[in-house]
């Protein structure tokens, strides 16, 4: 029987600055007096990987621990996705939640207003042509269309991996204002002004996400963004799994992350865990 690779963590204070290899501590649970506003991924943190965006399960006591934590937090807790923010609305059903999607193209505050950035026309309709015409050459790699993005899925066509990269980096060189975001299997174009570091720093710019230490939990290349911006923020980042990351905590896999947050629920909701 294979069994799934669990990178070793282990329970010590966070060193600032950790040596190569060293594995990073698990994150602690929120002190008195210090608020927390939680920032979380979807793909790969909150929810296992699955075969298609598609083919995602979301357990459904995790929506439960959610709508706890969101109570417990004064409405502090976001999703903070490569999805867009209809698909998170679909998905986590029937929460709508604060949230970033699309890698931050598109927002909703906690008071339900959403902002998108939207592409011109005649540069979204290119994007998605050449897109449409790179995953037609390349039979197992799938396009998944998001409102000013484009996803390439090369999970079922691994070896098709540098030529899905290769491609998709012609493309952004031939766009101008287009970027590339390489991610669990798939490499996304989107546009070059949008991350999710700029998408948690515009949440906080707001209550109930104002004033609150940020504590951003990610996995993936593209939440090195908000790994970075909560960093200067004094904040927590959580990666989940195991990679080189600006990331200061970890946990090894998205039960752990079940786990951690129920015990982040119960200390908030006995008011802290600590002075
Ligand atoms: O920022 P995230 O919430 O982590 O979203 C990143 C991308 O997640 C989805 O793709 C990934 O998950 C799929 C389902 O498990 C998997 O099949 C795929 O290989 C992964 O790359 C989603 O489809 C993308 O739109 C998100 O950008």
């Amino acid at each position: 029987m294979i069994r799934p690779y669990r990178p070793q963590i282990c329970e010590v204070e966070p060193r600032s600055t950790p040596a190569p290899g060293t594995p990073l501590p698990r994150p602690p649970l929120p002190h008195r007096g210090a608020p927390w506003a939680l920032f979380l991924d979807v793909d790969g943190s909150l929810l296992e990987f699955a075969a298609s965006p598609s083919g995602v399960r979301v357990p459904p006591a995790l929506i439960g621990l959610l709508q706890r934590l969101r109570d417990a937090l004064d409405g502090a807790l976001a999703l903070v996705s490569g999805r867009g923010i209809d698909d998170l609305d679909r998905l986590f059903a029937p929460l709508r939640l604060p949230a970033a999607g699309v890698h931050g193209c598109e927002l909703r505050a906690a008071d339900g207003a959403r902002r998108a950035l939207e592409l011109d026309r005649a540069l979204a309709a290119r994007l998605h042509a050449r897109a449409r015409e790179l995953a037609a050459a390349l039979p197992g790699v799938r396009l998944e269309p998001k409102p000013a993005a484009v996803a390439l899925h090369y999970r079922h066509a691994p070896a098709l991996a540098a030529q899905v990269h290769e491609g998709a980096a012609r493309i952004a060189a031939a766009l101008p204002g287009i970027a590339l975001q390489p991610g669990a299997m798939v490499c996304e174009l989107k546009p070059a002004g949008a991350d999710k570091g700029r998408a948690v720093e515009a949440l906080r710019a707001a209550p109930p996400f104002r004033d609150r230490t940020p504590v951003f939990v990610g996995d993936d290349l593209t939440d090195e963004h908000a790994f970075a911006a909560v960093n200067r923020a004094d904040g927590l980042s959580v990666l989940v799994g195991a990679r080189p990351s600006a990331a200061r905590y970890a946990l090894p896999a998205p039960a752990d992350v079940h786990a951690w947050l129920r015990r982040v629920a119960a200390a908030l909701e006995q008011g802290g865990s600590g002075p």
